[in-house]
């Protein structure tokens, strides 16, 4: 049996997969933040496990080095060392989350997509993007007909704006967070609020007020569900301006990756707002990269609509790599 986990900052999943079959035996989602560790997860989903589990591979939210790591927007710290003694497992791999993602996407199928851009289809480099709690970004790299995932930090590379809106933005988001502005500060569930705020002191007038919201996430999806039921201006200039700048930073992605096999779309929000993405400018923001306009048309872009890819590559990469 393997154990594989994807360990976001919002929700932790958990799953046995009985060998290479892709066939879950037992899976569980758990809200991240009730918990002080990722071990005290791992407690819960094996207390009445009776399986024998060879090897373990978990996707995390965060940088991982020597198979240590510290997830972004946690206090948690998790060690392959120390779960690897603590539960008897004989090897445990930590990848970033989205080395995990990227690595699944290998396994979809056409069903499990939803295509956003035909392009050209070229062999190479797939990239894949995915704002959530968080923004991750890797690549898999096409090397003798192989993919090798990377994992990246770009997520928290800076952040450029295209136009003079985004520009009063990115002053915007310089006062509030002093000194670095990185991608993820609006290409995250706090994102949105960002944007919703920033356009709310810029003199947009709400139509419906988010008062009662009781917390951050509850706005979040205030804000997402008034867009797409059209039901006030402020909520769906606040996604247009996330999807654009999405699409920005998909296509630096996609510049620096050169992935003409695909830019993939992962991650909660694209998912959650798919009717939103879909009627929005993402292609023509994904599009404008001046000279190289031509190249980005031909990239294909798909979202994935499979929640557990992560899962799925975590699983892959054990049985293949570990
Ligand atoms: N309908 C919605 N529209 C936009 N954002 C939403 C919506 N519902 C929830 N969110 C936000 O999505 C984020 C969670 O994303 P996701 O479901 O991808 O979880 P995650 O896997 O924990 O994320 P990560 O891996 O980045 O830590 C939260 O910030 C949440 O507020």
């Amino acid at each position: 049996m393997i154990l594989v986990g994807d360990i976001g900052g919002t929700k932790t999943s958990l799953a046995i997969f009985k060998n290479n079959t892709l066939k879950i035996i037992k899976q569980e989602v758990y809200q991240s933040n009730q918990y002080k560790s990722f071990e005290d997860i791992l407690l819960d989903f094996l207390a009445q496990n009776t399986f024998k589990i060879d090897k373990a591979c978990f996707g995390v939210a965060g940088l991982v080095i020597e198979n240590k790591a510290k997830i972004t927007n946690l206090s948690w710290k998790i060690k392959a060392s120390k779960i690897q003694k603590k539960f008897r497992i004989k090897k445990v791999k930590l990848l970033n989350d989205l080395e995990a993602t990227a690595y699944g996407m290998l396994y979809l199928k056409e069903k499990d997509f939803f295509l956003l851009n035909k392009g050209k289809n070229t062999k190479g480099n797939i990239a894949v993007i995915a704002a959530g709690t968080g923004l991750g970004e890797a690549i898999l790299n096409l090397e003798n007909k192989q993919f090798y995932p990377l994992s990246t930090e770009g997520g928290h590379c800076d952040f450029a704006p295209m136009n003079p809106l985004q520009d009063e933005f990115l002053v915007w988001l310089r006062k509030k967070y002093i000194s670095h502005v990185s991608y993820e500060r609006i290409l995250s569930g706090e994102g949105i609020l960002n944007i919703y705020e920033f356009l709310l002191e810029r003199g947009i007038t709400p139509a419906i007020s988010l008062e009662n919201a009781s917390n951050k996430d509850e706005k979040i999806k205030l804000i997402s569900k008034f867009a797409k039921n059209k039901d006030d201006n402020l909520a769906i200039k606040t996604m247009e301006m996330f999807f654009e700048i999405y699409a920005a930073e998909a296509s630096n992605l996609a510049l620096k990756s050169l992935c003409f096999g695909g830019l993939y779309i992962a991650g909660g929000i694209a998912l959650k707002n798919l009717e939103i993405l879909e009627n929005s400018n993402f292609l023509d923001s994904f599009y404008a990269k001046g000279r190289f306009e031509s190249l980005m048309k031909n990239i294909p872009i798909k979202v994935s609509k499979n929640k557990d890819t992560a899962l799925i590559g975590a699983v892959k990469f054990a049985f293949e790599k570990l």
